[in-house]
């Protein structure tokens, strides 16, 4: 479907080829795929598929085997190392399913970590790290170790260390994988809330429910894109009627 949004990125004939010695593997193959602007993107597909191969070279994460991506219409695949390192840190946030926080920073220095490398003053970095550890939730947890707080506070505290540059774009990697239910849910409603409020999206996941938050959602197989629905803005009221079309569409049963 054309889309009048405004694409944030776009993908052109994008390819990811891993090698092992002699063998090669084509994990993305002839990829074009724009994501705009104020969308909440989901990505889904069967385990090796590609999802977070495609999230990493949207990202800037990783490399493009053949193929351009642009953000903003600025072509970032040519980058440098260094061109693209400051990419990432200004204009992205990135959110693992694993968490991935620093171990031996507190809640709040990890938060605050990607501001510094953004090169953002002292008195920037405090402000907006301050502003988010109380819009996730975490006031009393800033001084602790990720080690002495719950799955669900790291996974909040995560989302806050990508919002700290205010990024155009948040990628989400499974970002519930490693959470209970309730802490899982918590994490979709902040992804939700954030978008309500004009932030772009991109989040991969397995799950059908988590997969109804998107107004756009992708599905990839065997590295290409395999089937597209477009819905409206989230509403709780939907989510029956969204997972049986999700369903049909990425078990292939529609
Ligand atoms: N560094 C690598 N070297 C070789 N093959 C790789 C590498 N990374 C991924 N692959 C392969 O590329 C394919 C796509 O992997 P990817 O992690 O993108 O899939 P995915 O859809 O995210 O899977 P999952 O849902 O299980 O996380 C898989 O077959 C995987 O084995």
């Amino acid at each position: 479907m054309k889309s009048t949004k405004r694409a944030i990125i776009r993908a052109s004939n994008l390819c990811r080829t891993y090698s092992s010695g002699s063998e090669q593997f084509h994990a993305i193959r002839n990829v074009n795929l724009d994501i705009y602007e104020g969308d909440f993107t989901v990505i889904m597909g069967n385990s090796g598929s590609g999802k977070s191969t495609l999230l990493y070279m949207l990202s800037g994460l990783d490399r493009v085997s053949v193929g351009e991506v642009y953000f903003d219409d600025q072509r970032i695949d040519e980058n440098n190392e260094k061109e693209m390192a400051n990419f990432r840190a200004r204009r992205i946030g990135y959110i693992y399913q694993s968490i991935n926080l620093v171990p031996d920073l507190t809640i709040y220095e990890n938060i605050a970590l990607p501001g510094y490398i953004a090169g953002s003053s002292t008195k920037e970095v405090t402000k907006k790290a301050t502003d988010l550890i109380k819009a996730m939730d975490l006031e009393g947890q800033q001084f602790r170790l990720p080690s002495q707080t719950s799955g669900g506070q790291q996974q909040r505290a995560a989302i806050a260390r990508a919002l700290i540059n205010s990024p155009e774009v948040i990628f989400a990697d499974e970002p519930t994988g490693s959470l209970n239910y309730d802490q899982g849910v918590a994490v979709l409603d902040i992804l939700t809330e954030l978008n309500r409020n004009g932030q772009s999206v991109v989040m991969v996941t397995h799950d059908i429910k988590a997969a109804c938050r998107a107004d756009r959602l992708i599905v990839i197989r065997d590295g290409k894109v395999n089937g597209e629905l477009h819905f409206n803005k989230y509403d709780e009221q939907d989510v029956p009627s969204r997972e049986a079309v999700i369903f049909s569409l990425v078990s292939g049963k529609g």
